[in-house]
């Protein structure tokens, strides 16, 4: 008996050193940490990031230049200030690659599929036809938002009554229907069985990466195998999309270039671009399904954060409504006009300073050990990001960063006569809500212009406001996503005294 008590305390007395001395040894050793490092003690800071981030991160950033936060299976190094964004957007793809980082980070192989990994074609199809596309397909998404609105909020609403509507899910199914009217065309855009399963694929990616965060890493691969919801909206969508593919892929192969009526939308550029790179119809339809939950989980996240700012503060409304009333009446709905709205712009990209999706972002895994410019060392495989949230409240980057002042990107642009400098859709070493550089997000020019559609519609038709002059909701985070919560907004046909 003796014995056995005595052997069981060498092993953990053994197991204990060697964490120890992992610990001790470990290269981000001597990387400050927000919250405990030690072994096991870890878990009380990772449980700590993973509910309020925010505050963890702001932490780090207010002491620290480099620091690192746990997670359940690895350490995340953050980078404070502008200056340390632009330099990880500068180490080459050699050294750290972004969509390591989002493997890591999304769990990309098990919450959307193998190929998004593997052949990524919505990106370049993203990044060339769609934005450059932007004006032709603008007419499209401007019918959809209008049809859009008035079946799920317009038809509820009566005479001058209040009616609460719940904004996340019905911006997620206004922009469900107003970006597939670009990725797959009408009548598509419109079936309510497609559109479900695009939207619920997008919020069961987020649950997905949530169980897998918990899982420790040597059981992720098991852990994925049992995730099925991903395989499931493929599966699912594919009933929709295939047959429309092979459709496509058949007259394509009969007539070449004598197919006039070509579609000239994204489902069309995503074929293109398969058969450049030589890849399967299962390729093209993964990558739609994959770029709407792109595109929908963070545009209804921020819109929804913008109509949050506007129902506690009504009174701007009419600012609002002026600029799009004049600049509507001289440009019609077209994408010059979006061009020159630069009060809603700007409030737009207010809202994502403050209320950006991600607490984190121009995130990399390094591949190579690579030393930054203060010397600290970063071991290959690590991953690192800036600290998005953080320097957007970086009084060294905006004068008040704590008041949401809506038209203060509007006024840095008439000030400086910079007219692209301060837009929404610009990224720079201060402004990380859409990422900075070569892996910034791609669809942040389409995203921008529908969300500029649906609010300048929103102003036009309604007045909102919250129940009693309630402030909005605080957010709530899922590690560094930010996760806005879901409460209704009253909404009433806009009033001819309001206008
Ligand atoms: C307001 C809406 C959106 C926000 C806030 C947003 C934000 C982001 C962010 C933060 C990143 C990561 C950048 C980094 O960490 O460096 C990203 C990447 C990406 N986004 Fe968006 N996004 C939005 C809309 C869209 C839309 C509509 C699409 C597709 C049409 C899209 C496609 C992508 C893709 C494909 C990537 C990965 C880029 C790469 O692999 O190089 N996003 N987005």
């Amino acid at each position: 008996m003796a014995n056995a008590v005595e052997i069981a305390g060498a092993i953990i007395g053994v197991v204990v050193l060697t964490a120890i001395a992992r610990w001790r040894f470990d290269p981000l050793y001597s990387i400050p940490t927000i919250g405990p490092s030690f072994p096991l003690l870890s878990y009380i800071g990772a449980y700590r990031y993973c509910k309020n981030a925010r505050e963890v991160l702001q932490e780090g950033y207010a002491k620290h230049k480099i620091f690192k936060v746990a997670m359940l299976d690895q350490w995340v190094v953050i980078v404070s200030g502008a200056e340390m964004n632009d330099e990880l957007r500068k180490i080459p793809d050699s050294h750290a690659t972004f969509h390591e980082a989002a493997e890591e980070l999304v769990q990309t192989r098990y919450t959307l599929s193998d190929s998004a990994v593997d052949h990524p074609i919505h990106i370049p199809a993203i990044r060339g036809p769609l934005t450059k596309n932007l004006a032709v397909v603008f007419g499209d998404v401007v019918d959809e938002v209008n049809a859009a609105f008035s079946e799920t909020i317009g038809s509820k609403l009566k005479d001058d009554e209040w009616t609460g509507v719940n904004v996340l899910m019905s911006m997620a199914v206004i922009i469900s229907r107003a970006s597939n009217r670009v990725f797959v065309g009408l009548p598509l855009c419109r079936n309510e069985d497609y559109l479900h399963i695009v939207r619920q694929f997008t919020f069961d990616v987020s649950k997905g990466r949530f169980i897998l965060s918990l899982s420790p890493r040597f059981l992720k691969p098991f852990v994925g195998r049992f995730i099925p919801w991903a395989r499931r909206a493929m599966r699912n969508g594919s009933v929709y999309l295939r047959p429309m593919i092979e459709e496509r892929q058949r007259k394509l192969k009969e007539m070449g270039d004598e197919w006039t009526d070509k579609p000239n939308d994204y489902m069309m550029w995503m074929i293109d671009e398969a058969n450049r790179q030589g890849e399967s119809t299962q390729v093209i339809l993964e990558g739609i399904m994959v770029s709407n939950f792109a595109a929908i989980h963070t545009s209804s996240s921020s819109i929804t954060q913008a109509l949050y700012h506007l129902a506690e503060s009504p009174e701007y409304a009419d600012l609002l409504r002026e600029e799009v009333e004049s600049v509507v009446s001289e440009h019609g709905w077209t994408k010059v006009a979006m061009n020159k709205m630069w009060k809603l712009d700007s409030f737009m990209r207010e809202s994502q300073r403050i209320n950006g999706i991600t607490h984190i972002s121009v995130m990399r895994k390094t591949l190579q050990d690579t030393t930054l410019s203060d010397g600290t060392f970063i071991p290959a495989g690590t991953v690192v990001a800036g600290a998005s949230s953080a320097t957007h409240r970086d009084a060294r980057n905006y004068e008040n960063p704590e008041i949401f002042d809506p038209f203060r990107f509007a006024d840095m642009r008439t000030e400086d006569g910079a007219s692209i400098k301060h837009q929404f859709v610009t990224t720079s070493p201060e402004y990380v809500a859409f990422g900075h550089g070569k892996h910034a997000c791609p669809g942040r020019f389409f995203a921008v212009n529908e969300l500029k559609v649906m609010m300048a519609y929103i102003l036009l038709h309604y007045d909102i406001k919250f129940e009693d002059g309630r402030p909005r909701p605080e957010n709530s985070s899922r590690w560094h996503s930010v996760v806005p919560q879901n409460k209704e907004v009253l909404f009433r046909k806009r009033q001819v005294s309001a206008a």
